[in-house]
């Protein structure tokens, strides 16, 4: 541990630099400005691109203080630095946030393995998860056990490009045992208009975040067929009640008050109103379902990544393979829709089976 005038003195570093990426970053870098137990210096690694205009994204961070791909318009602070080198982004520093779409993670895990510095700890801000032969592993165990380090994650009702203009939202940071390391991260979150709690419920806090992405495409859905309000919240909050079945199933420690966290029902109303997912689900809904998903996301997020898509297969994987697709018709649904199995209308016509889940903890329904 780093010490300066005998206190701990941490040095920050963003594995990511895409729409979050880059927001996450310039609201971290705000405040190590300010907080003396913090290096003001925040790297960034950046996954390097060439722009349309032969500079690279890194170098025109740099120069802009912008990213013009992922975040334009947007100063990120001075004290951001741009690093396409991920060895070089992460030298020195023992506060680590990961936050790049999914389905990279394990192999930029890979490429850290011996590279951190002792005694770092990580927080992860995907909303994803990874499917193994063991069955299904969570972004914050794979970063941990790949690492060796412990890692909390942050979810919540966190559209990006809202929270970079400043407007106010929240935030749940999930922790399994270590509640002074939770504060620690609340700190270097936590802004006037960036308002962070802490949660014993790394599990429930970080599947909110990942089952939430597929609810918003089933509302999508429900927008690109005309169906009004009282269909999407109807399917939001069949939505919720699968999200709270599944997570309790899959890991019994999961806690009901983590649904009325901003991680749980908030993120499902924000993701459902406003997020990119619904908004290409809509598309696709629109187009009969003609037009794919990779095709949709490609013309429409330029470059930003969908999670809802990949996150509806992988969940569909475990609820095969454990005989629980019956207990899951709407999360099973969505993903049947998205690989052109099942017409969008489908969306809908799946409730005339309502599954009895009160068989999953708990004495009472979940109806
Ligand atoms: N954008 C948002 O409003 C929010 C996003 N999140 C979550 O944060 C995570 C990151 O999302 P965003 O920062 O929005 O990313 P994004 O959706 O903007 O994705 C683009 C990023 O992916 C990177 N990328 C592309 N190919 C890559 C590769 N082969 N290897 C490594 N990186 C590659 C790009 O360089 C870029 O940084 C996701 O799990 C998302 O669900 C969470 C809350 C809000
Ligand atoms: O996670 C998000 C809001 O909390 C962003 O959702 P989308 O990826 O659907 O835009």
């Amino acid at each position: 541990m780093e010490m300066e005038n005998g206190h701990a003195k941490y040095r920050v570093a963003v594995i990511g630099s895409g729409n979050w990426g880059s927001v996450a970053s310039r609201l971290i870098a705000s405040n190590t400005a300010k907080l003396p137990s913090f290096y003001d210096e925040v790297r960034m690694w950046v996954f390097e691109e060439i722009l349309p205009t032969g500079r690279k994204l890194s170098e025109s961070i740099n120069e802009q203080n912008e990213n013009c791909k992922y975040l334009p318009g947007i100063k990120l602070g001075t004290n951001v630095i741009a690093d396409p080198d991920l060895e070089s982004a992460v030298k020195d520093a023992n506060m680590l946030v990961f936050v790049t779409p999914h389905q990279f993670v394990e192999g930029i895990c890979k490429k850290l393995v011996g590279k951190l510095t002792p005694g770092a700890e990580a927080i992860s801000l995907i909303k994803g998860m990874e499917v193994k032969m063991e069955g299904p592993c969570m972004i914050s165990k794979l970063i941990a056990d790949t690492l060796g380090i412990n890692c909390c994650v942050l979810m919540g009702a966190n559209i990006a490009n809202e929270i970079a203009v400043e407007e106010f939202s929240e935030a749940t940071i999930g922790y399994r045992k270590d509640k002074e390391v939770a504060n620690r991260w609340a700190k270097l979150f936590t802004t006037p208009y960036f308002l962070v709690s802490v949660a014993e419920d790394i599990e429930g806090v970080e599947l909110c975040g990942t089952l939430k992405n597929i609810v918003a495409i089933a509302a999508g859905l429900v927008d690109g067929l005309d169906m009004g309000n009282n269909t999407k919240a109807a399917i939001m909050r069949i939505g919720l009640r699968e999200m709270r079945a599944f997570s309790k199933l899959l890991f019994p420690s999961v806690r009901d008050n983590t649904f009325f966290e901003s991680c749980g029902v908030a993120d499902l109303i924000t993701t459902c109103l406003g997020g990119r997912n619904r908004r290409v689900a809509e598309a696709f809904a629109r187009n009969g379902g003609k037009r794919s998903f990779d095709e949709l996301e490609a013309e429409m997020l330029r470059g930003q990544k969908l999670q809802g898509v990949s996150t509806a297969r992988e969940v569909y994987e475990v609820l095969t393979y454990r005989g629980w697709q019956e207990l899951f018709p709407l999360l099973s649904t969505v993903h049947e829709i998205c690989i052109g199995q099942l017409p969008p209308t489908s969306i809908v016509e799946y409730s005339e089976h309502t599954p009895n889940l009160s068989i999953i903890g708990g004495h009472t329904p979940f109806y």
